[in-house]
């Protein structure tokens, strides 16, 4: 019989059970729609592939139902036609393809598939392919529910009509078309379930595979990619969010054409890089800087840029890039320090910074006066060198030689010993606010020259000096880099501010000794002598970092906590407090104007009465520096500040015309309201400062028996007074101290007690040689304390206050409370030197001590250090004995001595 036959064209193929849908051409559709009017019942046709890249058909089709036909919506569009697959057919006749109609081709038909049963080993074999391949489909996901029924259906149904489930398996699961071709032409059941079975193996293999594939692709999703990806989407979203807020801000900045902020734009994180290419480019051809940049840049280009490594590498490069380095063209000799009026200039700096400290500032004129000449031989040095090469580059002006052109680039060397541009390094030594960080101000100011203070106050880490290693996690270069880069060029003046209080060995390394590398004139080159001749090997950058232009001036409290080599490679300069004379200069000349700068107001607005100044330094502040003087004043100026401020509100609302600042003095004094007054006089300050701080500390200071003032100076190196308090117990002869003491004190007590059982008698306080005074007549304890127990005290230097103090509680004779003293005592009688006399003589006038005992020895201290002014207000008893010091403090005449042999004490002792 023939059959109308439609050649599905290349890659088009129907199965049985399955069904397609595909264009057809004009002249077909109409043929489908005779075929279809022609119909009583479903129509069919042959659906017939044509074999690859010819114009064959296959030999085996299928019959195929007709379920629909669409007309196109254009008329140039083809017709769609919908074909379900039936039943196996073989072309019997001419298989040439037709494409443009349907014609009626003889076919035959296979016997029915009931009629030759398939071989059970080849229908369980198909079935187990099947459930093998359909359940790994549906572990994959996709379409898990069609899967799961064609499993069901593949397990219903019977064997008779397995193979027909074949057909409909392959169609459902897709198969190469050569495959499907094989199994179309194949009507044998049994041999078509093997086929089958081939095929879903073949595609199980396929689906493992690509299952894997896609596991391994996971996998190798490494944190990187999916950072990546995250990235990617953030950055979508960004975007997303910057394109709704650009909205917003074009309405809303349209009046005033801001153009948004630089944070907004990301494009500048390549800005970035470009600009530490380019900083690369400039650092000095064959320097070793380069050389680890230029490899660190090359690390950086082959790094992924999402990778944590690659921040690592951009930071690094980033900061030793922005360090300050030798360029092929930096300049020589800095041009400040060679002028001829270089040191007038500095001097004048200095005065107009800083009252008084004449001494410091002829110290620092000196050092200033090193630091110039050596810059002038290093300019010399230079010069020589430009004038035997004249063609040369601006590098021969430090020092190199020209290099030949035929020959590779030299690397750049540092200037010779001779041009070294660096001084010895200073170290103010003070009390709190005297001045110490504003004097490193002054110099940098006087040299021109960047300023940038170090903090060491509590560095308890080597770490912080010298940076981490690149290895640790959120590592970075030390305080000195740091600063480096701060001040952004080679010569900067670097403050190291209180290396007292620096934190000594411990198991973060000792940071005191990084600091000697910082600070070692000489020792440092050897890290690398063809480069630097001081160099610092910062752990982080890890390359030499040149110091030799560097200024380091240190600046500490005291020098008993500053470890010895540190110590040794500085020169100390004493800086003691202030007289109340100084004070008061200091207070109107600098610190008032700075303190009505701070709060707005000008000077005619705040007139502090010297009186009034004087007060507030005398019983407001006590320190031997500055700043809790101008604290006070600060608050005095803020106290006419506002009443300053209300006047002016007062006045501006009842005036009817101007507002002008510029007008105030008219209306101050057109102004119905109480005038302001600019002046501060001596009985304002209690209702503006309260209470003065040492109000009626004469009083509390009276003269009482076993107590006498001692003179000290304090961790922070003030001077002060301390009383020595005694008092008798009932006991049995034991001295006991007190008041946080250490071992050197102590013992000064014991001397004194000695001092004081050995002329018990010639003191009459008993009636024998023999007798212990702290067992006759009454058998008693005596204990010594020294107040502000919390504070740690130690030296020999109260050695004469406590025999003062013994002698005024056994003899019950009083030391007035104007009278101080510090020496220290020997077994033989001798009172010897002390340190700190300037600050223990300034803590004393200060507190309005007026005569002060000293040993003799210091006596030229109290003419070289001590202000005149306090000298003349002060009496100073230079003693040699304690003998004279008990008479000089009790007054000659009031303990009656008994008249003894004096070789006798010396032989008795
Ligand atoms: N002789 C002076 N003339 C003018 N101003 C001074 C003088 N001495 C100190 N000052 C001022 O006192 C304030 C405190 O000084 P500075 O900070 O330099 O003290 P310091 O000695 O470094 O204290 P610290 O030891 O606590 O660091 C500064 O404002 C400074 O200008």
């Amino acid at each position: 019989m023939s059959v109308p036959t439609l050649a599905l064209p290349y890659p088009l193929l129907l199965l049985p059970s399955a069904r397609v849908t595909l264009p057809i051409s004009q002249t077909q559709a109409e043929d489908v729609l005779e075929l279809v009017e022609a119909a009583t019942t479903q129509p069919s046709l042959a659906a017939v592939p044509v074999l690859r890249d010819t114009t064959t058909l296959n030999e085996w089709g299928v019959n195929a139902r007709i379920t629909r036909l669409v007309r196109p919506r254009r008329p140039t569009d083809p017709h769609m036609i919908t074909l379900q697959g039936f039943t196996r057919l073989r072309l019997t006749g001419d298989r040439a393809a037709d494409y443009d109609r349907l014609p009626l081709v003889p076919v035959a038909y296979p016997p029915s598939e009931s009629k030759s049963l398939p071989s059970t080993e080849a229908v369980n074999a198909f079935r187990s392919a099947c459930a093998a391949l359909l359940e790994r489909l549906a572990q994959s996901g996709r379409k898990r529910e069609t899967w799961a029924r064609l499993a069901t259906l593949v397990d219903e149904t019977e064997n008779a009509r397995a193979a027909g489930l074949a057909d409909l398996v392959v169609a459902a699961v897709g198969a190469d078309y050569e495959d499907k071709l094989i199994l179309l032409s194949t009507p044998n059941p049994t041999e078509r379930l093997h086929h089958a079975t081939t095929l879903l193996t073949k595609q199980l293999s396929i689906a493992e595979v690509t299952t894997k594939i896609a596991s391994a692709v996971d996998a190798s999703l490494s944190k990187q990619q999916k950072e990546l990806f995250l990235r990617q989407q953030l950055s979508a979203i960004q975007a997303e969010l910057q394109s709704l807020q650009g909205l917003g801000t074009s309405v809303a900045g349209a009046g005033n054409g801001e153009a948004g902020s630089e944070l907004d734009h990301d494009a500048e994180g390549e800005d970035e890089l470009a600009e530490v290419k380019r900083k690369i480019e400039a650092l000095a051809t064959g320097s070793e800087v380069r050389r680890v940049a230029v490899s660190e840049w090359r690390r950086l280009k082959r790094i992924t840029p999402q990778s944590a490594e690659h921040g690592v590498v951009r930071t690094y490069l980033e900061w030793l890039t922005s360090l300050p380095w030798p360029t092929d063209t930096s300049p020589s000799v800095d041009d400040t320090l060679t002028s001829r009026s270089f040191l007038k200039t500095a001097q004048a700096q200095l005065d107009a910074d800083h009252f008084g400290l004449d001494t410091v500032k002829r110290r620092l004129i000196e050092y200033l006066a090193v630091v110039r000449l050596r810059a002038i031989q290093a300019r010399a040095t230079a010069d020589t060198f430009s004038e035997r090469d004249p063609g040369s580059s601006a590098l021969v002006k430090i020092g190199i030689p020209s290099p030949n052109a035929l020959k590779p680039p030299l690397p750049p060397k540092a200037p010779t010993h001779a041009s070294r541009v660096k001084g010895p390094i200073l170290l103010f030594v003070g009390p709190p606010g005297t001045g110490k960080t504003s004097l490193g101000q002054s110099i940098a100011r006087a040299l021109q020259r960047p300023f940038q203070r170090i903090a060491l106050g509590g560095v308890r880490d080597e770490a912080e000096v010298r940076g981490h290693r690149r290895t640790y996690v959120a590592s970075g270069p030390g305080l000195v880099v740091q600063a480096m880069r701060k001040a952004g060029r080679m010569d900067p003046v670097v403050l190291l501010d209180e290396i007292d209080k620096v934190g000594h060995s411990n198991f973060h390394g000792d940071p005191a000794a990084a600091l000697l590398e910082v600070l070692d004139p000489e020792q440092n080159h050897t890290f690398n002598a063809s480069c630097f001749t001081t160099a610092l090997m910062d752990h982080y950058i890890n390359v030499p970092v040149d110091l030799s232009q560097v200024l380091f001036i240190c600046t500490a409290n005291t020098l008993d906590t500053i470890a010895a080599p540190l110590l040794d490679r500085c020169e100390v300069v004493h800086i003691s407090g202030y007289t109340y004379d100084e004070k008061r200069h200091i207070a109107r000349r600098f610190l008032l104007p700075k303190q009505l700068n701070a709060n707005g107001l000008a000077s005619e607005h705040v007139d502090i009465t010297e009186p009034a100044l004087l007060h507030v330094v005398t019983h407001y502040t006590r320190e031997a520096g500055v700043r809790g003087l101008e604290r006070t004043i600060g608050s005095i100026v803020r106290f006419k500040a506002v009443e300053w401020a209300e006047h002016l509100d007062e006045t501006l609302v009842s005036a009817t015309v101007p507002t002008s600042p510029l007008v105030t003095d008219h209306l101050v004094l057109t102004s119905k309201h109480k005038p302001y007054r600019a002046t501060v006089e001596e009985h304002e300050l209690e209702q503006i400062l309260g209470i003065g701080r040492w109000d009626g500390d004469q009083c509390e200071r009276e003269a009482r028996r076993g107590v006498v003032y001692g003179l000290v100076v304090t961790g922070t190196g003030e001077g002060e007074i301390l009383p020595v308090e005694t008092i008798a117990v009932p006991g049995g002869g034991v001295l006991k101290l007190t008041g946080s003491l250490g071992a050197v004190i102590k013992e000064s007590g014991e001397l004194a007690l000695s001092w004081v059982k050995t002329h018990a008698y010639e003191l009459r306080v008993t009636g024998s040689r023999a007798h212990d005074p702290l067992r006759v007549p009454h058998a008693v304890d005596v204990h010594l304390h020294l107040p502000a127990g919390a504070q740690k005290k130690d030296g020999p230097s109260a050695g004469i206050a406590m025999v003062c103090a013994l002698v005024s509680l056994l003899t019950g004779a009083c030391v007035p409370a104007h009278v101080a003293m510090s020496g220290e005592i020997t077994l033989r009688e001798r009172v010897t030197p002390v340190g700190g006399i300037k600050e223990k003589v300034l803590g004393a006038h200060r507190a309005q001590i007026t005569k002060v005992i000293l040993p003799y020895a210091n006596r030229k201290d109290v003419e070289h250090d001590v202000p005149v002014e306090v000298r003349q207000s002060m009496q100073f008893v230079f003693v040699r004995t304690v003998r004279e010091a008990i008479d000089a403090a009790f007054g000659a005449g009031t303990l009656g001595w008994r008249s003894l042999g004096v070789d006798l004490v010396e032989s008795r002792l």
